[in-house]
């Protein structure tokens, strides 16, 4: 990604699956914000593989359910995913970056509706996603890991944007 407009987010955690730079079997996205949106440009290589030569729709859907993660920095919640849903459009080649851009759809109380849209560079829109979030405080991720992590979880938003595309 190289758009000026963008301003990049930092992973959820570094061992987070989706985002994390530090998780070996992870999709290392990297992912900005572009206005009330979110983007990321992933590219699915072997180890996502799941009929010859194209992405396995689990690799796909987990792209997705992190990049919504991603939303929850604009909206300035902590939620997670309730439900998510995939269309699967047309096969996703590996080896070829796609585009996805996420964003709130829609708010009603604790739930948030998520909606995403996942382009090839070849200007196809081979996915699309759906997702129902609900916001959660501090204690749904507590017992499950260290304090501090989830700390700064919660207020790393807001302390570690960074103006860098
Ligand atoms: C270190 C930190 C790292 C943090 C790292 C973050 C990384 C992000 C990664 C991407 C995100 C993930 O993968 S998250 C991981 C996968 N997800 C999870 O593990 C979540 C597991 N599920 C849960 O814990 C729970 O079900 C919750 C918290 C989601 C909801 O439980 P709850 O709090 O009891 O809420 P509940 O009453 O059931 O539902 C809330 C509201 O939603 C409505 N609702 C519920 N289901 C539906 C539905 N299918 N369609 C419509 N509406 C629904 C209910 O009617 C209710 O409306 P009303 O009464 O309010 O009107």
């Amino acid at each position: 990604m190289a758009d000026s407009t963008l301003t990049s987010l930092p992973p959820h955690h570094p061992q987070c699956l989706g985002c994390g730079p530090d998780n070996p079997a992870g999709l290392h996205l990297a992912v900005s914000r572009d206005g009330d949106s979110v983007v990321t440009d992933v590219t699915f290589d072997k180890r996502h593989r799941g009929a010859p030569g194209l992405a396995h729709g689990g690799a796909i859907s987990a792209a997705c359910d992190d990049l919504f993660g991603f939303v929850l920095y604009v909206v300035e919640e902590m939620a997670v995913t309730r439900r998510l849903t995939v269309d699967y459009l047309a096969p996703v080649p590996l080896g070829q970056p796609h585009r996805i851009t996420a964003g709130l759809q829609r708010r009603h109380g604790r739930r948030l509706h998520l909606e995403a849209t996942g382009t090839g560079h070849d200007g196809i829109t081979r996915f699309t996603a759906e997702a129902l979030f609900v916001v959660v405080d501090h204690h749904h991720f507590a017992p499950h890991g260290l304090e501090a992590d989830v700390q700064a979880m919660f207020t790393r938003p807001q302390r570690r944007d960074r103006k860098d595309r």
